[in-house]
């Protein structure tokens, strides 16, 4: 695999590996623009180091980017680092445990999307390291290869003001300058098209051109006109997924296309219209929802049915033999089934779904998911916490634009019902695909200011990260 590698990949490739045989070990930082092949260096490695006995250890900070990782799970679970650091700041890992040992055998570790992790995450990891390995070199001396991309989104923190928000990425962490830096600069992904490659990367960096507004002015030619929402949308549906009927009977085809869009709202209402239009029988699955405290289940049953909180299935689940589906739960990491694992409906059964994975190194395999109870995220400090019983899954025609960071898609319908919100959105829904042909855009015009045109929409670009990962 490593004959593959690009020059700069392969200077990356070779000075990692170097270390990893030195006496002395230290830790990287691999910055590449989307596309330009961090995932496909990590395999490289990853590949070489196991297929010589040696332990490689794979963890990325979103589900889904460790799906693609061979072995890979998400740092939280892999490290068990609290999720709410106001309670707890250590990582749950004995040092006497297996993963412990795990942890000071390996020759490498590796973390991906470490652009998306908060600083104390990857703070409470150092300090795991520390400690396993009795030292107070910065990660314990141990050989951590860390990869990401400022550019695209950065830590999720609801209602984060910006300046909160550049304060909990990795660039403000003292870790960040102990880091050796490795840059990728050639965008593989779509380097048939190196216009497109270049669009990306002013859109990227903020340099794209913008108007009074604040908005940016995308190629005509990605854009589906408006006329009216159900037409239009119609347009972007019919461009993405051409003929689901000819889909369903070979998942594997559509699997790769998807309709990226900023907010979990939008993501249902597509994914609503989009299992209805897929052929077969639907099964609809109702969960049981329980509030914590008992005391409380008559008065709110009705309400906790309507609730439709993040990180939780849906009360009415919808489903279809041979529909995609994204696991939400760790239900089995050594069986590849982890958050993020993307699968296709086979049987669906009242207590299990019978499922095909297709991706990873587990693609092909056939698994039953049962439904599990399910508890509201800490996050959710305004609702009622509530334990919903349902299949951890979610349909995933559609996925909120953070989902899909890390992924290369055939084809990719962006839908902006409302424009993005975050730092790095656009980019990451744009530069998801290959070339410019495989990728369509439709703006809704409520989402314009003043003057109407369907090719303006907003983008967020934080200038201050770029200063800050020059440090
Ligand atoms: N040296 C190479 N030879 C051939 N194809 C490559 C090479 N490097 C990367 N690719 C391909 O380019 C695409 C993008 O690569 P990859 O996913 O590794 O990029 P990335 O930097 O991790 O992107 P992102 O930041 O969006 O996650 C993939 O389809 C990958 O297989």
């Amino acid at each position: 695999m490593s004959l593959r590698l690009n020059a700069q990949q392969k200077y990356a490739y070779d000075t990692i590996l170097q270390t990893c045989f030195a006496s002395q070990g230290h830790s990287f930082f691999i910055d590449g623009p989307g596309g330009t092949g961090k995932t496909f260096l990590y395999r490289s490695l990853l590949a070489t180091l196991r297929s010589q006995g040696y332990i490689a250890i794979a963890v990325a900070t979103s589900g889904i980017a460790a799906s693609i990782l061979p072995g890979g799970r998400t740092a939280h679970s892999r490290f068990k680092i609290p999720l709410d650091f106001s309670k707890n700041r250590t990582c749950q890992l004995s040092k006497q445990g297996s993963v412990a040992r795990l942890l000071s055998e390996s020759k490498l570790i590796l973390w991906d999307e470490a652009s998306m992790a908060k600083r104390e995450t990857i703070e409470a990891f150092d300090d795991l390291l520390r400690d396993i390995m009795e030292s107070e070199l910065p990660f314990g001396g141990k050989v951590v290869v860390f990869g990401g991309d400022f550019r695209q989104t950065l830590p999720v923190i609801e209602q984060a003001t910006k300046e909160i928000l550049l304060q909990s990425c990795f660039l403000n962490s003292p870790l960040w300058c102990k880091l050796h830096k490795l840059k990728l600069t050639e965008n593989m992904r779509a380097i048939l098209d190196p216009q497109f490659s270049e669009f990306l990367l002013r859109v990227g960096e903020g340099h794209e051109l913008v108007d009074f507004n604040g908005e940016i002015t995308l190629p005509k030619d990605l854009v589906i006109p408006y006329y009216d929402k159900e037409e239009s949308l119609n347009r972007l549906l019919q461009s993405v997924f051409l003929d689901l009927a000819l889909y369903s009977l070979d998942p594997y085809r559509m699997i790769n296309r998807c309709i990226l869009t900023p907010k979990n709202s939008s993501v249902d209402e597509l994914n609503d219209i989009l299992i209805k239009r897929f052929p077969g029988e639907l099964h609809t699955f109702i969960s049981s929802d329980k509030t914590v405290d008992q005391r409380h289940q008559g008065d709110y049953e009705d309400f906790l049915n309507s609730q439709n909180p993040k990180g939780l299935p849906p009360h009415r689940l919808m489903l279809k033999e041979n529909y995609p589906i994204i696991l939400i739960r760790n239900l089995n990491p050594v069986e590849g089934l982890c958050n993020g694992t993307r699968l296709i409906c086979r049987e669906l059964g009242r207590h299990t779904i019978s499922a095909e994975i297709v991706f990873g190194q587990h693609k092909g395999k056939r698994v039953l998911i049962p439904k599990i109870p399910l508890q509201t995220p800490d996050s959710q400090k305004n609702s009622i916490a509530f334990i919903r019983t349902q299949f951890p899954v979610r349909l995933c025609f559609a996925l909120t634009i953070n989902k899909s960071q890390g992924q290369t898609l055939d084809y990719v319908g962006i839908y902006l019902r409302e424009p993005v919100f975050s730092h790095g959105q656009l980019y990451v829904a744009l530069s998801r695909v290959r070339t410019s042909a495989e990728l369509k855009i439709l703006i809704l015009p409520g989402t314009f200011d003043g003057i109407k045109t369907d090719c303006k929409t907003r983008n967020v670009v934080f200038s201050e990260v770029f200063e800050l990962s020059q440090q």
